[in-house]
């Protein structure tokens, strides 16, 4: 039996960056893949969604960029579309397959191993993996669980990935529906949302258990996004149930409730259900091998589960499902299991972006967090209509928001920026939290003019008093409130 010093069962972000940290401890290392190296970070998920919510802007610039100048509106062909996404897939895919055959050469030694197949923990050091070919046992001192999760399903909807999808099944449509019903208004739901309406062929209906989308985001946020999805003719079903959903006569059929019971019945072509994710533990581990699991799977301390030498990374351990959180976990582990970790394993200050219209960026904590954490403090805004780049791309839409401890320090406690150039504003502001700095650093920068970040510096300036823009001036462009022991108060600046 080949012997290990680790065996990552799973290659998608998470499995695949705790098996490039193996290598740099120079341990012998199996990778494990049942289907594409990736995982979804690339397929049916990160890379390719994102590939998709790039062509659709560019899609709808371009329609827009017709209607202003009178020339008709051109038709967008699904396939051609899909052959771009594709291409986008396959050369991440390759890029990593390149790295994975060469790894062993740059690093001079055997220690990089790979094998495709279905793996299954069978003792505390023992995997099996299941090929094409046969199946074949391997000892690791130490196995890493980076299996991802999959889309979670509903037992009233018979999802079939043809008419009935999940995200999994985006990659099956011929062609752009004429309707679309989507089932879940979070992330993925509404980025689909976005990219449908944004390719302006489909007319896409939203139904959310809540009574507006994003029920995680500060109404403000939400409210930009709603009305932007609302401009491209969405229909948000509000304060709705979903009673039934079936498939007849080669259309989806679903009828809603609403608050009054009265019921209302739709027909649309496809539908979208994106009503969270679930992990991939189940056949992971024979009987034998026993993990302490509760009702949302695998438990684990810091990525490591009860028993000492098996860790879990990524998807799998139902928390946060993001490939820079994933990427973190794997190498974190790796650190745990070969030296000292460089730096704790903390969630606080991890950025995010939501690929809609406008795009969403975020870093540590909402109002509505820090609300339900009771912890006092102030926001302040400002509006892109007074930032000189989001006036130079004719594109005002969208605000900075920061939040700040109340108190002298006014330490920086999470910021969200909605708008172009979202997500490349707020690293500066991942740094101060993760730094755990006040406001006067940021205040005192020197960026780049003009800047959508220029923004971020006014709303610092304005806590200290010392804004270039007088909030007290533009009153419809920036605000600030106070929060303590449940009360928002207005600041009032001179
Ligand atoms: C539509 C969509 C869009 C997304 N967009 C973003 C985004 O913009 N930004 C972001 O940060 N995150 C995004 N995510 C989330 C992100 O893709 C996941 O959080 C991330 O891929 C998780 O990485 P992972 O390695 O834990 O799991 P996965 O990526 O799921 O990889 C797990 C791998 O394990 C393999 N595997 C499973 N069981 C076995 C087994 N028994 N043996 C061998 N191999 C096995 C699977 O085939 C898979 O390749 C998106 C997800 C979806 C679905
Ligand atoms: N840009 C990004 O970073 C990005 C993009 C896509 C996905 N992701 C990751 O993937 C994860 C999964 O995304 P998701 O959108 O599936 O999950 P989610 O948790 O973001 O949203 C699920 C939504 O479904 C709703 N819902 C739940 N049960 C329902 C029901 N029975 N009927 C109607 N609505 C129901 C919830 O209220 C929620 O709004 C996200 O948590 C995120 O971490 C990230």
């Amino acid at each position: 039996m080949d012997k290990y010093d680790v065996c990552v069962i799973g290659g998608g972000p998470a499995g695949y960056a705790a098996a490039m940290r193996a290598v740099d401890f120079k341990k012998k290392v199996l990778l494990i893949e049942k289907n594409k190296i990736g995982g979804a970070g690339i397929h049916n998920g990160a890379l390719s969604s994102k590939t998709w919510w790039e062509l659709s802007r560019e899609a709808f610039a371009l329609r827009t960029h017709c209607k202003s100048t009178n020339v008709p509106t051109p038709k967008h062909n699904f396939q051609i579309l899909k052959e771009e996404v594709n291409k986008a897939v396959n050369k991440r895919q390759e890029l990593l397959e390149h790295h994975m055959h060469n790894i062993n050469l740059n690093a001079g030694a055997d220690l990089f191993h790979f094998r495709q197949g279905i793996a299954k923990v069978v003792g505390e050091t023992v995997v099996v993996v299941r090929t094409d070919d046969g199946e074949f046992e391997i000892e690791a001192d130490n196995i890493i669980l980076a299996t991802g999760s999959r889309p979670r399903k509903l037992d009233n909807i018979p999802i079939d990935e043809n008419i009935i999808l999940t995200s999994d099944g985006i990659e099956n449509l011929k062609e752009f529906p004429k309707s679309m019903v989507i089932v879940g208004a979070g992330v993925i739901g509404c980025e689909f949302a976005t990219i449908f309406s944004n390719f302006g062929q489909t007319k896409v209906h939203m139904i959310d258990k809540g009574d507006r989308i994003l029920p995680f985001e500060d109404e403000d946020i939400v409210s930009v996004i709603e009305q932007n999805l609302e401009s491209k003719e969405v229909l948000i079903h509000r304060n709705s149930r979903l009673v039934e959903m079936k498939v007849e006569n080669g259309m989806v059929v679903y009828t809603l409730e609403y608050d009054n019971g009265s019921k209302e019945i739709f027909h649309v072509e496809k539908a979208l259900v994106s009503v969270g994710r679930i992990p991939n533990y189940e056949n992971l581990l024979s009987a034998s091998v026993k993990i302490n699991m509760d009702s949302r799977g695998i438990i684990d301390d810091l990525t490591q589960t009860s028993v000492p030498n098996i860790y879990a990374v990524g998807d799998i351990t139902a928390d946060i499902a993001l490939v820079n959180v994933g990427e973190l976990e794997g190498r974190y582990s790796i650190e745990k299991i070969f030296g000292k970790p460089e730096k704790d394993l903390i969630y606080e200050n991890i950025s995010t972006i939501m690929f809609l219209a406008p795009e969403v960026a975020g870093v540590g904590l909402n109002e509505i967090k820090a609300r339900e954490a009771n912890i006092p403090h102030k926001v302040v805004s400002l509006d892109y209509s007074c930032i000189s780049r989001a006036i130079a791309m004719r594109n005002t839409e969208g605000f900075i928001k920061v939040i700040v401890s109340n108190d002298e320090e006014m330490r920086v406690l999470g910021m969200r920026v909605v708008g172009e150039h979202a997500s490349s504003s707020i690293e500066a502001v991942a740094l101060l939290i993760s730094m755990n700095k006040g406001i006067e650093e940021l205040a005192e920068l020197i960026h780049p003019h003009p800047s959508i970040i220029e923004g971020i510096q006014e709303c610092v300036r304005m806590l200290l008093n010392k804004s270039m823009l007088k909030p007290g001036v533009l009153r419809d462009a920036m605000r600030c409130t106070s929060y303590s022991d449940g009360e928002i108060k207005n600041v009032a600046f001179a």
